[in-house]
């Protein structure tokens, strides 16, 4: 899986600087953060509402939610580069975290 996500990763660093008019990824960065951060956002309410959608769904509400989610990893992912964030450093957070329970963790943070 993360050899998918370094490899779009590589992609969008490669079109971070290209042709607006030529490439999506290109007019994102061309329009700054805060209209990628405006995608984010509607990407992150459209994958809920196919959350919503697929807890009684079938086959085609659940392929919904995960095309929605992939728009909301990529968006996600557009933002970092903008950023100049590599997005390896989220992927060696999640890594650090294995066999670390959230429960433990969030216990930890209340007490410091
Ligand atoms: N994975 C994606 C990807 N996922 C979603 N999208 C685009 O994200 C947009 C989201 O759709 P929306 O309907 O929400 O957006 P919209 O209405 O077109 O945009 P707004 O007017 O709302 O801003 C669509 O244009 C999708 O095509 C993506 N565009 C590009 N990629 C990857 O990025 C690479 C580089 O893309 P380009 O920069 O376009 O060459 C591609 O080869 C892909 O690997």
């Amino acid at each position: 899986m993360s050899d998918t996500l370094k490899q779009l990763a590589d992609v969008l660093d490669q079109r971070r600087h290209a042709d607006p008019d030529s490439s999506y990824v290109a007019s994102l960065h061309h329009k700054g953060l805060n209209k990628i951060l405006e995608k984010v956002g509607e990407e992150a309410t459209e994958a809920i509402i196919a959350a919503k959608d697929a807890t009684n769904g079938g086959a085609d509400e659940r392929q919904a939610l995960v095309a929605e989610t992939a728009d909301l990893w990529f968006h996600s992912l557009v933002m970092l580069s903008h950023l100049g964030i590599d997005s390896q450093a989220v992927l060696d957070e999640l890594a650090g975290r294995f066999g670390i329970s959230g429960l433990d963790e969030k216990a930890a943070r209340d007490t410091q």
